[in-house]
């Protein structure tokens, strides 16, 4: 008895999260999903049926339909925290008014989550600065993101069709390339207010809406920790979580072999299992999804041959497309040994936007092309501090940024992208947590 109650102390001693008090709910369920981890959080975040913004709690009910960057933002994060993506996605801020209108009490007991947002502190200063330097911009460049989506667009259509009436694999190849990075392309648009981009998304078979929980208001706020629904949605077959109770070191081999399919699969399996979950649970499917049948029904259309033979050429682009995506989203930045991990110490200065930069390493190697940057995740620090804005002006706030990093010691690491798939891997094995906190592992000579 006493040993196996001595075991379960141990077996739940992990159970903790370094940027929050609680265990995330959520992750005590067999099957994750967006649903059971928006759940979970209504769960967690003492927000008391409401909306929560640091210790106030706000009944946005009559305001959720005039929200100006779309409805969906708020009707999902009722009776949640919504502190972090509130102060992320409204970068001049939000009339105090507007707030006050919608205040019902103060929150009886404390936030959840531990890291800070101080009027003073690196996120915030940061964020006064680059609302300064908004006024000044060169907006041009949001057109060269407009005209390469749409080129991406097209060069998807018109490579798909090609594909449905020739049997050339260069075209099946293009037609994947080009949906990969056309999907990469709207992410940068799903971010924003709603628009007519975001529905190119679908194409992939996976949902903007979906993404943006689980990307928008998990993955960017939280990353990297047990809250960070891009991590705990590939467990157990790839971890990057340094945990052995979460994934065993033979798992972790594993992990490295299947990791090829894993990426393939990632389009498919997004809607095979919301649909599923649509016919045996609750509705998962959005009137959106059927954007996701444009592409196989056009190659019916056109093919000189079966509707079959369309079909099948339609699935080989899918996977093919699903590869890349994963190959590039999964090795754009967040997953090398080096790299804070939930578990891994982190720095006295709990600041939310320093966690993110130490959970963060650029690819240095695509920093002077919009192009790639748009289709590859790229500038993702200075992206996952301002998501809403385009990626095309994000070069333009890099100097504000350095500046202010450099004043509150943080570092933005660079590396490319052959270091980011080999410290992936290493990543996935790792089973110790680092305890040195990132700003005493670092090299760099800060100015004093
Ligand atoms: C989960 C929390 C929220 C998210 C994720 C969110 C997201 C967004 C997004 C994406 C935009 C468009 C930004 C752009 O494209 O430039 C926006 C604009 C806006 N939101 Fe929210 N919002 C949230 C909560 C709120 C709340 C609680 C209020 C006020 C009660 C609010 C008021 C506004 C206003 C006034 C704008 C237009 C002005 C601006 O862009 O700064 N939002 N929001």
């Amino acid at each position: 008895m006493t040993t196996n109650g001595a075991a379960r102390v141990e077996n739940d001693d992990w159970k903790k999260s370094t940027i929050s008090r609680k265990f995330p709910t959520y992750r005590r369920k067999p099957i994750v999903t967006n649903r059971s981890w928006l759940k979970g959080k209504q769960l967690d975040d003492e927000a008391e049926g409401l909306w929560r913004i640091y210790d106030n709690l706000y009944d946005l009910t009559d305001f959720v339909a005039k929200h100006p960057g779309g409805s969906f933002w708020l009707e999902r994060t009722k009776g949640t925290d919504i502190t972090e993506p509130f102060e992320t996605h409204h970068i001049k801020g939000v009339p105090q008014s507007i707030l006050d209108k919608y205040f019902v009490r103060k929150a009886a007991k404390p936030r959840n989550y531990t890291l800070t947002l101080k009027e003073n502190g690196f996120y915030r200063t940061l964020k006064k600065r680059v609302a300064e330097q908004l006024k000044h911009l060169d907006y041009s460049p949001k057109r060269r993101s407009f005209l390469y989506h749409m080129g991406l667009l097209c060069a998807t259509a018109l490579f798909t069709l090609m594909t449905a009436r020739h049997n050339n694999i260069i075209f099946e190849l293009s037609a994947a390339l080009s949906l990969a990075w056309l999907s990469i392309a709207a992410h940068n648009y799903f971010h924003q207010r709603d628009n007519w981009q975001m529905y190119t998304f679908n194409l992939t078979l996976m949902n903007f809406n979906d993404w943006r929980i689980s990307h928008a208001i998990s993955h960017h706020i939280y990353t990297n920790s047990l809250h960070d629904l891009e991590m705990s949605m590939f467990e157990p077959f790839l971890c990057w979580v340094p945990n052995k109770y979460i994934a065993s070191k033979a798992r972790r081999y594993i992990s490295l072999l299947v990791q090829p399919l894993i990426y393939a699969g990632i389009f498919p399996l997004h809607l095979i299992q919301r649909t599923l979950r649509s016919l045996f649970a609750k509705n998962e499917l959005y009137w959106h999804d059927a954007i996701g049948l444009t592409l196989p029904l056009a190659m019916m259309a056109v093919s000189p041959t079966t509707p079959v033979d369309a079909l099948i050429k339609w699935a080989r682009i899918i996977g093919t497309s699903s590869f890349i995506f994963g190959l590039i989203g999964l090795n754009a930045s967040h997953h090398t040994p080096d790299i804070c991990h939930d578990g891994d110490a982190l720095r006295e200065d709990r600041d939310w936007g320093l966690y993110q930069l130490d959970t963060i390493i650029d690819r240095g190697d695509i920093k002077k092309s919009h192009f790639m940057n748009l289709t590859h995740f790229g500038d993702h620090a200075l992206h996952h501090l301002f998501p809403t804005l385009d990626h095309g002006i994000l070069p333009q706030l890099q100097s504000v940024f350095l500046e202010t990093l450099n004043e509150f010691r943080g570092e933005l690491r660079e590396i490319t992208f052959w270091d980011h798939i080999i410290g992936q891997s290493k990543q996935l094995l790792r089973t110790q947590v680092n305890n040195i906190p990132p700003d005493q592992r670092n090299t760099k000579n800060y100015d004093k």
